[in-house]
């Protein structure tokens, strides 16, 4: 397999297969989504819906009792835990989206600290997961943890981790940044934007083909968030999760760009389109 190029369809088709017609939802893994806070509870109704759209058994959205009432009603499919999780609770699942929404109450460093110290399997880290990262300094524990990470941030969260403070943005050099984010923290760096970038931090850099300016939406990346944690619970290796995850996103992207147009498309669109974006590569 090639270690740089272009990602396409060619290639997820080599990745997302037909359901075998006796699988049942415990095959289809666990991913717990931890989410949300008050205000933003959409965030983690967007994560747990990408998870879901990508096939995911079952979820589990672990936020404040408060946002129960809001996110039984967003995703009727998932069932809610307290922000406060149990040990068991998190290494029962078969992997983990946290970030979206999060806020910074303080409470999320202690929580990351926590997965990046027990958890072995697959973390989808974003947002405000990323930012918590950046601001109690948590590059080292992302290097030695036994985790499988996977970040995804935008250019302006990749700055705050890498303390290009006052840059402007628009002039980051794209490739640069996602390796040595991924270098530096031993983690698969998704580096989104138009044309997101996949790095890894033994050199292997990908691109991805699809995806349009209608997915510059708010809430477009806690999608992406939750699709990866879902390929992730479907036992696909980590880099093919973030390559095979970015390339469904942004067709995803594209097909609601086709029935909506590229401006009044929400992301909440995008998620349900996760649906019709699997269908076109598995057939049914
Ligand atoms: N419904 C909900 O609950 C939603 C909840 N959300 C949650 O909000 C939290 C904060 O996440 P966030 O991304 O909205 O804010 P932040 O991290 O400050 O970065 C945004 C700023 O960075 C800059 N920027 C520059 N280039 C950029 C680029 N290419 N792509 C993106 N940004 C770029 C740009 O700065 P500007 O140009 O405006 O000065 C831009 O304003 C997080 O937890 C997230 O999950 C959201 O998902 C929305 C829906
Ligand atoms: N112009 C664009 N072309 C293609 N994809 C885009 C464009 N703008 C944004 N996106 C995609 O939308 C998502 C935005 O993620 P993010 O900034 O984290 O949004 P949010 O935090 O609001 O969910 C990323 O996956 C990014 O690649
Ligand atoms: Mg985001």
């Amino acid at each position: 397999m090639e270690k740089t190029g272009l990602i396409n369809l060619e290639y997820v088709n080599t990745v997302i297969k037909e359901r075998p017609r006796d699988i049942h939802k415990g095959d289809c893994g666990k991913v717990l989504v931890i989410a949300g806070s008050v205000g933003m509870a959409g965030a983690a109704v967007l994560c747990a819906r990408g998870a879901l759209r990508s096939g995911a058994g079952l979820v589990r959205i672990s936020a404040p009792g408060e946002l129960y009432p809001i996110l039984q009603v967003g995703v009727p499919e998932a069932t809610c835990v307290p922000r406060e999780l149990s040990l068991p609770d998190l290494m029962a699942c078969d992997a983990i989206a946290v970030g979206p929404g999060l806020g910074d109450d303080g409470q999320s460093a202690k929580l990351i600290r926590t997965i990046l110290k027990k958890y072995e399997k697959t973390v989808v880290l974003d947002a405000d997961g990323i930012n918590a990262v950046s601001r109690e300094g948590l590059l080292d524990e992302l290097r030695e943890t036994g985790a499988k990470v996977i970040m995804t941030p935008h250019p302006g969260e990749a700055a705050r981790l890498l303390n290009y403070c006052g840059i402007d943005i628009s002039e980051l050099d794209r490739p640069a940044t996602a390796q040595t984010l991924a270098e530096k923290t031993g983690a698969i760096c998704v580096l989104k934007g138009s044309g997101t970038l996949v790095a890894t931090e033994d050199g292997e850099s990908y691109t991805n083909t699809t995806g349009n300016p209608g997915m510059a939406t708010g809430g477009s990346g806690d999608v992406l968030t939750g699709i990866i944690a879902a390929l992730a619970g479907q036992k696909l290796s980590p880099v093919d999760c973030a390559k095979a995850g970015v390339f469904i996103h942004g067709m995803a992207g594209d097909l609601c760009a086709k029935s909506l147009g590229e401006t009044g498309m929400t992301s909440l669109d995008l998620a349900n389109m996760v649906a019709l974006a699997f269908k076109q590569i598995v057939g049914k």
